[in-house]
């Protein structure tokens, strides 16, 4: 199994031949994979069953490959167009050789059966999932931008912008804890903005159901692929949880925690304490460090980090009401559609001036995979052409 040349390998070629070497650059097609016709299904094709169910040829060849978007942990994110619905997309693939290989069937499935049950206006929601012979798919709409690629371009946020996200995201996490989902990888990166700014909560591959009051031991979440992270994508990194990183047990706090380093960030600039090499210093680090809030951060706002960042998960703030009666957000209404039409202005201000458009361009000679961690496959494209002309 480990022998066999990714599909998705030959798709990075054929890719980064289109970018380097087509004057117009035309969509691609999408990897076709042979039609499923045997019977009794071969265990390849059941074990990833009825969350991702086979899907004839003809399905797939609607869709067309737009460009890369990134490449994560666990799979490659394409940006696709439906040519049925005229619609953008992105879609995860990843290869089911991966998967077995990590032992994560479980949590593969998990993903696809927590997505499609959740529905919320700042979640993204689940619009398809199949499989191939080789690979597992996922399919979602398409997000220009995500939060982390905004902070890398502007540091520090306004308060109002804080305020809102924060609003948000107090919304998603009490429902989905309300629902019985733990997320256990709020970060920066799994935060997509739709058109107008607004949140949208991704990447449900660490998420398991934990009903209210259980209690979870799995140490996971950003530091367990710091490695590969430090490798790929200079060594940014969210914190975990003392509770996570001790090994437990934890139980819905631990999101909390995350979502008080996400508001640190983005209300600072830089994250509350620096990234280390393994779980145990990194909870030395956590345990020990009384993190330092810059004098800038407005006191409402500093009192609610600290609440946040609560050491002890007892008195970590974690429930609505919590946050409706905390002085930071007085004035704000926790309801998704009255803070959807709040206009988000950071985000409308960012969009015109992207940090990619002043990229050297005469730098250009090197690897494409590594590019796309930072990125938008837009932009790859626009990049590409420009080298052509
Ligand atoms: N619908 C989408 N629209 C635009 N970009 C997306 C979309 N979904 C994912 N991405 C981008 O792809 C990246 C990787 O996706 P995702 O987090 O789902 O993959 P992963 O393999 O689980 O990654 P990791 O575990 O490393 O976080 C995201 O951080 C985001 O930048």
């Amino acid at each position: 199994m480990g022998t066999i040349r990714s599909g998705l390998e030959e798709l990075w070629e054929l890719q980064r031949h289109q970018c380097l070497h087509q004057k117009t650059l035309q969509p691609a097609p999408l990897l076709l994979e042979k039609p499923l016709s045997e019977w009794p299904v071969p265990q390849f094709i059941s074990l990833f069953l009825p969350e991702f169910p086979m899907r004839p040829v003809r399905g797939q060849q609607e869709l067309k490959i737009l460009g890369l978007v990134a490449k994560g942990s666990f799979g490659t994110v394409l940006k696709v167009l439906d040519c049925a619905q005229k619609a953008v997309f992105a879609v995860k693939v990843v290869p089911k050789v991966k998967v077995l290989q990590r032992d994560t069937l479980r949590q593969c499935k998990e993903e696809v059966s927590i997505q499609r049950q959740i529905s919320h206006p700042f979640v993204h929601s689940l619009g398809d999932s199949w499989q191939g012979r080789r690979h597992l798919f996922i399919m979602c709409s398409y997000c220009s931008m995500d939060l982390y690629t905004l902070w890398s371009a502007v540091g520090g946020f306004p308060e109002a912008s804080v305020r809102l996200f924060a609003a948000e995201l107090v919304l998603v996490l009490c429902y989905l804890h309300d629902m019985g989902i733990i997320h256990r990888d709020i970060k920066m990166e799994n935060i997509l903005l739709d058109e107008r700014g607004h949140l949208k909560l991704t990447d449900f591959g660490l998420s398991r159901r934990l009903s209210q009051g259980a209690r979870a031991y799995t140490i996971c979440g950003t530091l367990q692929y710091m490695g590969e992270r430090e490798a790929t994508a200079g060594g940014e990194v969210d914190l975990e949880t003392p509770e996570v990183l001790s090994g437990g047990p934890y139980t819905h706090t631990a999101d909390w925690w995350s979502l008080g380093v996400l508001l640190f960030s983005l209300a600072t600039g830089k994250f509350p304490v620096a990234a280390e090499r393994d779980h145990v210093t990194m909870l030395a680090s956590v345990t020990h460090c009384e993190s330092e809030m810059p004098a800038s951060v407005p006191q409402e706002l500093s009192l609610l980090l600290h609440e946040l960042l609560c050491q002890n998960p007892l008195h970590r703030l974690r429930y609505l009401h919590h946050f409706q009666v905390h002085p930071f957000f007085r004035g704000v209404a926790f309801d998704p559609e009255l803070l959807k039409k709040q206009p988000v202005n950071l985000v409308m201000e960012t969009q015109d001036s992207s940090p990619l458009e002043s990229m050297p361009f005469e730098d250009f000679d090197c690897d494409l995979e590594s590019l796309v961690h930072s990125v938008s496959a837009d932009s790859l494209l626009q990049i590409a052409a420009q080298l052509e002309t």
